[in-house]
């Protein structure tokens, strides 16, 4: 069954007045690009379109050519050989030539990923232009300073959800189709100001049936960065962009192998290009199952790659929509949230109690599966020092037998410290009548020394001085022994703490 084409492109406007909710900036577009028609190039000879994804900045680019006839040469910044490119055009005579050709528009994307090392050369470039040149940028200020010293800002709004509702509805009106209100409300919502999620939520909406809307949005929503990564890794055939894709993906790479895994047949449709992918995930496969057997969490970066990278120069992509399935293996929706859930407040108490940073902290969480899965001893310890409860410890130890022994073992060691502590205060108590004895001794000495007391009390007060020292030396010597024998702990606060703390022992 041929696949429909994605809306994004189906409906995108083709004319400057059709872009919603951007009047000030495309003012300012027209006006600049007017300057260049007039035979006047405005003296910044670049634009830097700066807002966020989604808010229309390409969507002009394309109107604006459409409307004034222009060839756009779009180029992307974080290709290695932009420079070149952009020489090539930059130089080409701007007006219509005799054969009628359109005049070129340069358009740069993703201007905030520009080399730093390439940004001077790129404004010189700029400088000497004799074409247009549109930039586009998430984080204006993230496009190399020379560069914005060159070009003219012009900010995009984030879309309201208004503007959103509208657009979608436009959509539906075009298709013939509708969707009950309270859906587009929640497509609204999900996408944050970003009209390009919104549109591919409304057709996987409607393409996967309307009744499952609030589950899939729901899951859009938790898995939100997965969806647009895997979008992204399987648009590209260029394996730079694969990789930059998945970054800020909040997964472990076996997790995202799943996700890869399952989409694969619905990208690729040749034998022989599948079987590729498939080979870059059970190369994938291989070094996570390594990683996982000897510690080596470094080879964690050669499995993503392989199944981003791998997978997207694997062959040639159905064209049209994509659309991206959650894995099979992740049954229940609620079942992956409670999961989940669980593992960021394993994750956040790590951070705390370990002071590590969050990447530190995931990494530390798998050592941990380890140990839970191999050594209950330890892991009792690691459950009173992280102060964790039942439920996580069976989310660590992933085996609810295992979690019990886990958690009566680290109960033995909460009532030993309990004791420890009690004998703690018991020892300082006994330290202080000993104290308090031994300077009745030293008295009672200096005022035998002056000759001041008679013989026969003396010798009743030195009885009961070193009866109390007695005393107080056996109360003291049980308590000493214990202390010797108590468990050892890493200490909590100030330096961060390691699992090697733990292991050293
Ligand atoms: N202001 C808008 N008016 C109408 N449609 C819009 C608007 N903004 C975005 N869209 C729609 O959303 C889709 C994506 O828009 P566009 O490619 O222009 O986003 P962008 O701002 O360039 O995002 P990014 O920074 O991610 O490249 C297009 O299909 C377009 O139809």
């Amino acid at each position: 069954m041929p696949r429909e084409a994605p809306w994004v492109e189906k409906y995108r406007p083709r004319k400057l007045s059709e872009i919603v909710n951007q009047e000030k900036a495309i003012e300012q577009v027209r006006a600049w690009v007017e300057a260049w028609l007039h035979g006047n190039p405005p003296k910044k000879k670049a634009l830097i379109l700066a807002g966020p994804p989604g808010s229309g900045k390409t969507t002009t680019v394309y109107a604006l050519a459409h409307e004034y006839g222009f060839e756009v040469i779009e180029l992307n910044a974080s290709d290695e050989r932009t420079y070149e490119k952009i020489e090539r055009y930059v130089q080409a005579a701007y007006t219509m030539d005799i054969l009628g050709k359109h005049r070129k528009l340069i358009f740069l994307d993703e201007a905030d990923n520009i080399e730093p090392s390439g940004a001077k050369e790129i404004a010189k470039l700029i400088d000497k232009a004799r074409n247009p040149i549109i930039m586009a940028a998430n984080h204006y200020w993230e496009v190399p300073k020379e560069i914005r010293a060159k070009a003219q800002i012009v900010e995009y709004k984030r879309l309201t959800q208004r503007d959103i509702i509208k657009a979608l509805i436009r959509i539906l009106k075009r298709e013939g189709i509708t969707v009950p209100k309270e859906v587009l409300y929640d497509i609204a919502k999900h996408a944050n100001g970003d009209l390009r999620a919104a549109v591919n939520d409304l057709q996987t909406v409607v393409t996967g049936g309307v009744e499952d809307a609030h589950e899939v949005l729901a899951y859009r929503d938790t898995e939100k960065s997965v969806f647009q990564a895997l979008a992204q890794v399987f648009a590209t055939d260029n394996a730079k962009k694969a990789k930059i894709a998945i970054l800020g993906v909040d997964m472990f790479p076996h997790e995202l192998l799943q996700w890869i895994d399952e989409n694969v047949p619905y990208v690729y449709y040749r034998p022989e290009d599948i079987a590729r992918a498939y080979e870059a995930i059970s190369r994938a496969d291989i070094y996570l199952g390594r990683a996982q057997r000897t510690g080596a969490y470094s080879l964690w970066k050669y499995a993503t790659d392989m199944m981003t990278a791998g997978v997207a120069v694997a062959g040639v992509k159905k064209k049209g929509f994509v659309r991206i399935y959650p894995p099979k293996t992740i049954k229940l929706l609620t079942e992956s949230k409670t999961e989940r859930t669980l593992r960021d407040s394993v994750v956040k108490k790590i951070m705390k109690e370990m002071h590590m940073a969050k990447l530190e902290a995931l990494e530390t969480l798998n050592y941990l599966k380890a140990i839970f899965e191999n050594n209950p001893d330890m892991a009792a310890h690691f459950v009173v020092y992280l102060d964790l409860d039942l439920k996580e410890v069976e989310f660590i130890a992933g085996d609810k037998e295992k979690a019990k022994t886990i958690w009566a073992k680290s109960m033995n060691i909460e009532k030993k410290l309990k004791r420890e502590g009690e004998l703690e205060a018991r020892a300082r108590e006994a330290g202080k009548e000993l104290e308090e004895a031994k300077e009745a001794a030293e008295e009672e000495e200096a005022e035998k020394a002056e000759g001041e007391t008679e013989e026969a009390g003396e010798e009743t007060e030195e009885e009961i001085n070193e009866e109390e020292l007695e005393k107080a030396e056996e109360e003291i010597e049980p308590v000493r022994k214990e202390e010797s024998e108590k468990i050892d702990r890493p200490k909590k606060k100030g330096k961060q703490a390691t699992l090697f703390d733990f292991l050293k022992r």
